[in-house]
C-alpha cells in the first residue's frame, strides 16, 4: 500500500530521494536531502527537509479528491505562512504544489541521545525512562513547558487554532518549542475553539506523561497565561485569557461528563 503511495509521489519528484519518515491517515510525510531550487538555502538546517504528500483517495470520487486535496493544502501552506509571518515558531514553506497535495517545507528538529526525534513527547519520555524524578520537575522543565504554554498562547492570540495540539506535534530545536502538522487547523476568535485546543493538549500529555502530566499541564497553562499578560497584547489579553480559562473549565466538565457515561 505505502509502496504504491511513495510511487505516486515520486512520479511528481522525479529525482528527489525519498525516505518515508511518517504515514498517517491523511498525508505520508518524507524526509529528503534535497532543496527543490537553493543549493545552500539560509534555513536552520540545510541538509534534511520534509515533503509532505496528501496522496488521492480512491474511494473518493476523483474531481471532489481533487478539490479537497487542493484546498487542505492551501490551507496548510496559507497558515503556515501567516505563522512565520507572526513569527510563532513552525517550519517555513519552501513549495507547495497545490494539484498534487504537496507541500516542501524545512526540516526542524534535532535528534534526542537515544536517537529519537526530538519532540517534546520524546524529550519528556526520554527524561522519565533515563533521568532521575527530580529531573522531570526541575526549572528546565518548567521553563520549557511555559514556553510551549506560550507557543500556543501565541497562536490563540492571533484567532489561530491548531486543531490537533498534541506532544507529538511539538519538536523542540535549541531548546525551543515549535509546531508542526496543521492538517487540521482552522481560524477563530471564540474561546470555547481555544479553549478545547489547550483540552485536546491537556489529554494527550494525561494519556503519555501519566506520573507527571499534572505538574506539565499546570505549567504550560502557566505559560499561555504570561503570554496574555505579556503588555504587547493590553487589556484583551487578560480579557481573552480570563475567557478561554472559563472555557476550558467547562470543557473539562463536560469531557469528565462523557467519561462517566462511557
Ligand atoms: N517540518 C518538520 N520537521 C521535522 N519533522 C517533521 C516535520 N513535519 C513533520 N515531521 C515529522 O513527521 C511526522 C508526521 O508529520 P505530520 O504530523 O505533519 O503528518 P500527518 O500525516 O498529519 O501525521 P498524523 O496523521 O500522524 O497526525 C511528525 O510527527 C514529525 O516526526
Amino acid at each position: 500500500m505505502t509502496d504504491h503511495i511513495v510511487a505516486g509521489a515520486q512520479k511528481h519528484l522525479t529525482g528527489i530521494p525519498l525516505s518515508v519518515i511518517s504515514q498517517g491517515a491523511e498525508a505520508l510525510v518524507f524526509k529528503t536531502n534535497v532543496h527543490p531550487y537553493l543549493t545552500s538555502p539560509s534555513l536552520a538546517n540545510k541538509e534534511a527537509f520534509i515533503i509532505k504528500y496528501r496522496p488521492p483517495k480512491p474511494y473518493r470520487h476523483p474531481k471532489i479528491d481533487a478539490s479537497i486535496t487542493k484546498n487542505r493544502t492551501i490551507g496548510e501552506v496559507r497558515f503556515m505562512s501567516k505563522l512565520q509571518k507572526l513569527g510563532v515558531n513552525a517550519p517555513a514553506v519552501i513549495l507547495a504544489d497545490l494539484d498534487n497535495g504537496i507541500i516542501w517545507m524545512e526540516y526542524l528538529g534535532t535528534e534526542l541521545p537515544n536517537g529519537d526525534v526530538s519532540s517534546f513527547k520524546n524529550h519528556l519520555w526520554y527524561l522519565e525512562r533515563n533521568k532521575e524524578p527530580s529531573f522531570c520537575t526541575d526549572d528546565d522543565v518548567k521553563l520549557l513547558c511555559q514556553e510551549v504554554g506560550k507557543l500556543i498562547g501565541k497562536l490563540h492570540l492571533n484567532d489561530m487554532i491548531h486543531g490537533d495540539l498534541t506532544s507529538s506535534n511539538i519538536l523542540l530545536q535549541d531548546g525551543q518549542p515549535l509546531l508542526i502538522d496543521f492538517g487540521l487547523s482552522s481560524y477563530s476568535g471564540m474561546p470555547e475553539d481555544k479553549a478545547v485546543d489547550l483540552y485536546v493538549l491537556e489529554r494527550a500529555i494525561d494519556s503519555t506523561h501519566s506520573v507527571y502530566a499534572k505538574q506539565y499541564n499546570e505549567w504550560m497553562l502557566e505559560g499561555y497565561e504570561q503570554i496574555h499578560m505579556d503588555k504587547e497584547y493590553g487589556k484583551q489579553g487578560t480579557k481573552k485569557f480570563v475567557e478561554v480559562s472559563r472555557k476550558l473549565d467547562d470543557v473539562r466538565l463536560r469531557g469528565r461528563k462523557r467519561s462517566m457515561l462511557g
